[in-house]
């Protein structure tokens, strides 16, 4: 595996170290109000799992599951939405996690579906920002790093569903998808 890695972009304690100041601000920020952290699958699960630790005011959890990548590099442009929220969100605070905004497809996407139930407000917090590949506009309150136009894996981001168990953050060798 760790030969398909062309650079370590970010260490696991660099990202730890992040992710808790993440958590520091998200805590302060919603301190009082009815919070539901959102894991947008598959992605997100290793960073979600590590911000919660570091959330210290009261929250709920929940998860959606969306595909849009497949086994491809590229965004397939249509957003599937596989799995969808366990609750009603009628006046909570919805904290969307993502381990990365690329193109911004889908949580444009995502904003846009659950506007329309009424959450008492919708944000984003991503680990990583690829502002260089962005097709739409998307407002990210809080993001962990931003990181070059390349393809990206590790720490619960895939190639084909591969890779996600990396404990860094790394560029996939373009050997590995361009055959
Ligand atoms: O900004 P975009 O260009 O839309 O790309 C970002 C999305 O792509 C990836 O999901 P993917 O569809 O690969 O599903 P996965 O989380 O199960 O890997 C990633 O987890 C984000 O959800
Ligand atoms: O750089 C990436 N790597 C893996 N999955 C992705 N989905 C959007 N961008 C990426
Ligand atoms: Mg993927």
């Amino acid at each position: 595996m760790k030969e398909d890695i062309q650079e370590i972009l970010i260490s696991e304690e660099a990202v730890i170290s992040r992710v808790k100041e993440l958590g520091q601000q998200i805590s302060k920020d919603y301190e009082g109000k009815e919070l539901l952290v959102v894991g947008v699958l598959k992605g997100s699960v290793v960073f979600a799992a590590e911000l919660l630790k570091n959330i210290t005011t009261q929250c709920e959890l929940d998860f959606m599951a969306v595909s849009s990548y497949g086994n491809s590099t590229e965004s397939s442009g249509v957003v599937k939405i596989l799995k969808d929220l366990d609750n009603d969100i009628k006046g909570k605070h919805i904290l969307l996690v993502e381990d990365i905004v690329d193109s911004g497809v889908t949580l444009n996407y995502l904003q846009k579906y659950l506007k329309e139930r009424n959450a008492e407000s919708i944000e984003i917090v991503t680990l990583l920002n690829k502002p260089a590949r962005r097709k739409v506009d998307i407002d990210v309150k809080y993001q962990g790093f931003e990181v070059p136009d390349e393809f990206i894996v590790g720490y619960g981001i895939d190639y084909a569903e591969k890779y996600r168990n990396l404990p860094y953050i790394g560029i996939l060798k373009r050997s590995v998808y361009e055959k």
